[in-house]
């Protein structure tokens, strides 16, 4: 039973950080710590706004082992007056390790390597960006965090992100939701392309299209059999969710 008596049904809610310091200045991201910006706090407060209007009320709390991901669940489950619930950090919901790309310009590695090429290292299934050096400032290897790794990754692709995470969602996270819990999962770009590929069954090839926005919970409403009963999920703010997408299929311009 839910909060208001009638039959609860698991509730799966997306929320992508808000605006980063290097979403902002542009800068190729995944596994480096970086914080969010004013905007990307008060994109964190607009999408727990969202929840409570919406009344999806999250009863636990996935997050990455990143900043971004933590501080966007923390004032949006504030925003909500949810900052009480149960927390889970797991390093499977990071985004994908970005390589050698880590730390450098979109828009310069476009122009340099040119938009082909630019596309296959964003946007490709199957095909990671180069390796970074384990002694690289922008490598994680070595980092207290992850130290139950048996081998911190140099370079990721999206499969290499499903292969990771989707295991663990359906260990972990699907059975909370045929027990009809709602479950707040506060991640990134890459890490939820990976689990709407999963949940919707979009191609490989089609992935490529896809594209998520920060700070708007995206609801995925499922039977007590463990099904999408809303298949492709609901934007609870469409419109900014369709902008936004819109943007961040656009980086790597000036
Ligand atoms: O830099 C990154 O880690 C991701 C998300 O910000 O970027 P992109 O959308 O280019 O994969």
């Amino acid at each position: 039973m839910g909060n208001n008596g009638r039959m609860a049904f698991g509730k799966l809610v997306l929320l992508r950080h808000g605006q980063s310091e290097w979403n902002a200045s542009n800068q190729f991201t995944g596994w480096v710590d970086v914080d969010l910006t004013p905007q990307g706090r008060e994109e964190a407060v607009r999408g727990g706004q969202l929840l409570a209007e919406a009344g999806v009320l999250p009863d636990v709390l996935y997050t990455s082992l990143l900043r971004r991901a933590i501080t966007t669940a923390n004032i949006a489950l504030d925003a909500a007056d949810r900052h009480w619930i149960p927390v889970v950090r797991d390093w499977r919901l990071n985004e994908r390790h970005y390589g050698k790309l880590q730390g450098l310009n979109k828009a310069e590695i476009k122009e340099e390597f040119g938009d082909e090429q630019f596309m296959l290292w964003r946007r490709s299934y199957d095909t990671p960006p180069p390796e970074i050096a384990a002694d690289d400032k922008y490598s994680q290897v070595g980092e207290a965090r992850y130290a139950d790794l048996d081998e911190v990754p140099l370079t990721e692709c999206l499969l290499d992100v499903v292969k990771r995470f989707i295991p663990y969602y359906e260990a972990e996270i699907l059975p909370l939701l045929t027990a009809g819990k709602t479950v707040l999962v506060a991640a990134h770009g890459n890490s939820l392309r990976a689990l709407v590929k999963h949940l919707d069954g979009i191609s490989d090839e089609a992935i490529s299209e896809l594209n998520i926005p920060t700070g708007i919970p995206l609801v995925y409403e499922f039977s007590e059999s463990g099904e999408v009963a809303n298949p492709g999920g609901t934007y609870l703010d469409p419109e900014a969710a369709a902008a936004g997408a819109a943007a961040v299929a656009n980086q790597g311009g000036k």
